[in-house]
């Protein structure tokens, strides 16, 4: 399969889940076949999809032999909208369990873009048996920082967004968001806004949620130590959204990590320098 032979339309599939106290309808991107099978996970800014975080780094995998399963988490995109009072990352968690058994999937691999990394931990604790090869991008954990005040100006910028989604809070935030803005075009801005406003049920349950409990995303650092599966950590050293030192904190505390940093790349490593991140990953997942 090529980069022409899918799009967003072509692999858009619905999935009705019921795991514990969630009854849900899913939305996902399922692209490629093989035995082995790679989860993406979005992160939480307003308008984010698995399509929108990852659509440069589809196509290496798919053509490898790997199928490539997107999943919105609940509360993004065309997945059923939801207001969160405990641990998000939990309740991503357990959507993902739901939608492997829908699939039928009994162990994947997983790749997780902040909000998406700390989801992947929490499934990782939960459900170890269901997991091969860890990448996290960006996050992977809550929890303090020792070098960068929080909130970071990122991670209010995103809140300022959700608030107020004009387009002039959505270029302040994406500014910031990358390393190098020169890349993000007028369509980019002008999909994502599209992408923010079709859903505004969502933006008012991820302010209510964030009202209720403002710590969506609890830290595991005490825990790390259980999850024995390999894992790549990537992170950008301009990130201003979840600083580096969460990483140094995952790297201290994952028994089977290993972690690269990109200079000149902030919160999107995966956009950003998607070409030799793609090459990492694929390294990492066939060796
Ligand atoms: O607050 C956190 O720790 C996590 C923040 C995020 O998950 C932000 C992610 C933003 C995106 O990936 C996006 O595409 O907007």
């Amino acid at each position: 399969m090529t980069a022409t032979a899918f799009s967003e339309a072509s692999t858009s599939r619905f999935a009705r889940i019921k795991e514990g106290d969630l009854d849900l309808q899913l939305h996902y991107n399922d692209l490629g076949e093989g035995a082995e099978t790679v989860v993406m996970l979005h992160g939480s800014g307003p308008g984010a999809s698995g399509w929108a975080n990852f659509n440069r780094n589809i196509e290496p995998l798919v053509n490898a032999g790997f199928r490539v399963i997107l999943m919105d988490c609940p509360g993004w995109s065309k997945s059923d909208t939801i207001v969160s009072e405990g641990s998000r990352s939990n309740l991503n968690a357990q959507a993902l369990k739901g939608l492997l058994d829908v699939l039928g999937l009994e162990r994947v691999h997983i790749i997780g873009n902040s909000m998406g990394a700390h989801s992947t931990v929490a499934f990782a604790l939960e459900y170890p048996e269901r997991i091969g090869k860890l990448i996290l991008m960006g996050g992977g954990t809550g929890g303090p920082s020792a070098f960068v005040p929080q909130p970071t100006e990122g991670i209010k910028l995103i809140g300022a967004l959700y608030r107020d989604p004009t387009i002039e809070n959505l270029k302040k935030m994406m500014n910031v968001f990358v390393f190098d803005a020169s890349g993000l075009t007028d369509e980019l801005f002008q999909t994502r806004l599209d992408n923010i406003l079709s859903r505004r049920d969502h933006l008012d349950n991820f302010v209510k949620s964030s009202t209720l409990n403002p710590k969506q995303f609890p830290d595991f650092s005490h825990r790390l130590h259980e999850i024995s599966a390999d894992t790549l950590l990537v992170w950008g050293r301009e990130d201003r959204f979840v600083p580096m030192d969460t990483g140094l904190r995952l790297l201290a505390g994952l028994p089977r990590a290993q972690l690269h940093v990109f200079n000149r790349c902030g919160h999107w490593a995966q956009w950003e320098h998607a070409e030799k991140f793609n090459r990492m990953v694929l390294d990492f997942l066939t060796h």
